[in-house]
């Protein structure tokens, strides 16, 4: 994902560069100018006006290349930053629920901060590396020209220094690796300490295990860490001082007893660039960090396979594909069977089915089972949010390919899930914000017209009880309109009024208008407004009873498409 995006802006990085190199070129010529012009110190120029006119020439080029390459490297740098952004949510929205909920929110949420801060930093930096680059690579080229032996000695005591650094720098990348997967676990903890702000509020005794037990740990793991890290990268810039003057100091004492026959100006000259190289050598060691840092984040943010479950990756939402069946009569699901994957802490892996069952048109159904019996899990295979191990849905004959149709297919349906998210827009079937007129509509309807007001389309106020705000959460399905309507014991938590106003008028209402209303129900007392009840135990379909008492055991459905 993120080489694509590279990709994308490989000409404007190339032309960042190229102004960096040129910035660097006419630094290095000041610098093998200064270095001529010293030769002539106290003998007098006959070129004199000439020489101070390309030295004020050089100096403009300098400037200009220098502030040139770093505006565009600036906006090239936000605009990476703004494209990685829009990619991560993208591809984040375009990956299947059973990718996300795999992945976990604190991953996703620690990648979309730290990882895309670290990658655009590294970014970022990449014309400075190769302004640095070129200015080492041209300073070794004239160094060379100017003495082939002092250069030879320069370049072997180089290639070994190198050598030695880049063991350290490939420690360096494994110890990021390892503080990079720490920053997960204290994303966990981020999030713990906002979801649960009330429980940790009220219970002294949490509050200091999650603490003491929980975050100092990972805070403290991350600052070893982060100290060991940073010794192995103060090692290299050190590493590589001590080399540089090391290196000056040799060709001192070798121009003393070994290079007699070099002229003393030629040593001076070869001293001067080396005294200048220790800036873009230690730069270019400076920015290993930042640049490893870069790579272990990109590693990470492709670790998380976001779009790719959905084989798209873009910097867009998908879109509907094509018309819905507004006009569906049968829904089949045939064998169907989901089991979650195997992960290290779960002791077992739960699944459901094999599931046979027929819904129709304008049927009321619920669902309900003992705690942990599949309810959710089905319903969350049969709306498309995950994918069957086995078995067919069949919409209307046409058999759900969760590949291609998964998008199409989910758009069918509006669910309130037991632990929603209230977003505060109301959106309508045709995609646009719904008029205040019709969200005032419901809200009377809701009995919340005195406690909310709606706004362009965004609900003013979602500071309400939980109740009240699962009563927003209808509004919001409603207004969707969809022709299938699935509630996970959505009347839970509502008043005795409002939880009979549910069963007896609001669900009667909805099938009146053809809807289909798929309810997960513990309420027994209001099981006989549905037209059937489907029992689920064990992951299993083990009883459907219908509306006029009857009762079917290990329901079988008739294949008949
Ligand atoms: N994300 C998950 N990953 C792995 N296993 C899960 C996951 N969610 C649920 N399970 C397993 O699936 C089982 C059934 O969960 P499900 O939510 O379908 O039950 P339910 O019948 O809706 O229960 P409840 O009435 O309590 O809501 C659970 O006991 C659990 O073991």
């Amino acid at each position: 994902m993120v080489y694509q995006l590279i990709r994308k802006f490989r000409w404007p990085l190339v032309f960042a560069t190229m102004l960096s190199i040129l910035s660097a070129a006419f630094s290095i010529g000041v610098m093998v100018f200064l270095n001529q012009q010293i030769s002539k110190v106290g003998l007098g120029s006959e070129n004199y006006n000439i020489d101070v006119l390309v030295f004020a020439f050089a100096l403009m080029g300098l400037g200009v290349f220098g502030v040139l390459s770093q505006y565009i490297l600036s906006r090239l740098s936000a605009g990476f930053t703004a494209q990685l952004r829009r990619f991560m949510v993208g591809n984040v929205l375009n990956t299947n629920y059973e990718g996300i909920e795999r992945v976990g929110g604190h991953r996703i949420y620690a990648s979309l901060t730290s990882d895309i801060r670290s990658l655009a930093s590294a970014f970022s930096l990449l014309p400075h590396v190769a302004y640095n680059s070129a200015a080492v690579i041209l300073c070794l080229a004239y160094l060379a020209y100017s003495s082939w032996q002092l250069f030879v000695f320069v370049f072997i005591f180089l290639t070994l220094a190198i050598g030695f650094a880049q063991v350290l720098m490939n420690r360096g990348m494994k110890l990021l690796k390892g503080l990079r997967e720490t920053d997960d676990n204290l994303f966990n903890s981020f999030k713990a300490l906002v979801e649960g702000g009330k429980e940790l509020n009220i219970n002294t005794n949490r509050k200091q295990h999650f603490y003491k037990d929980l975050v100092v740990p990972h805070v403290e793991e991350i600052k070893r860490k982060s100290v060991h890290t940073e010794l192995n990268f103060i090692f290299i810039h050190n590493w590589t001082n001590v080399v540089l003057f090391g290196v000056m100091g040799s060709i001192v004492f070798l121009a003393q007893a070994v290079f007699t026959t070099v002229p003393v100006e030629v040593v001076v000259g070869f001293l001067l660039i080396m005294i200048y190289l220790v800036g873009p050598i230690s730069s270019l060691m400076d920015m290993y960090s930042v640049v490893a840092g870069g790579v272990v984040a990109s590693k990470k943010i492709n670790s998380l396979e976001l779009g790719t479950q959905t084989g798209r990756l873009a910097d867009h939402v998908d879109s509907k594909s094509s018309e819905l069946n507004d006009d569906w009569q049968s829904l089949r699901v045939r064998d169907l069977t989901y089991q979650y994957p195997s992960s290290e802490n779960e002791m077992y892996q739960f699944g459901v089915g094999p599931i046979n069952l027929d819904i129709n048109r304008g049927e009321l159904v619920f669902v309900t089972g003992g705690n942990g019996s599949g309810k959710s899990t089905f319903i969350k295979a049969l709306i498309g949010l995950y994918t069957p191990n086995s078995g067919q849905i069949y919409f209307d004959g046409k058999c759900i390919d969760f590949d291609s149709d998964r998008e199409w297919y989910g758009q069918h349906f509006s669910a309130i899930f037991s632990d929603f998210y209230l977003f505060q827009h109301a959106i309508g079937k045709d995609g646009q914000l719904a008029s205040d007129e019709l969200i005032h509509q419901y809200l009377t309807k809701l009995q919340l017209d005195k406690k909310v007001d709606a706004q362009d389309g965004e609900l003013t106020s979602v500071s309400l009880s939980h109740g009240q705000k699962k009563r927003l959460a209808l509004l919001l399905s409603y207004i969707e309109d969809t022709s299938i309507y699935i509630f996970d014991e959505w009347a839970a938590d509502q008043d005795p009024y409002f939880r009979k106003y549910f069963y007896m008028t609001l669900l009667p209402e909805l099938k009146s208008k053809g809807k289909t209303v798929i309810a997960i129900t513990h309420d027994d007392a209001y099981f006989h407004t549905a037209d059937r009840v489907l029992k689920f135990e064990s992951g299993l379909l083990v009883e459907v009873t219908e509306n006029d008492g009857k009762s079917v055991a290990n329901p079988k459905v008739e294949v008949v498409l």
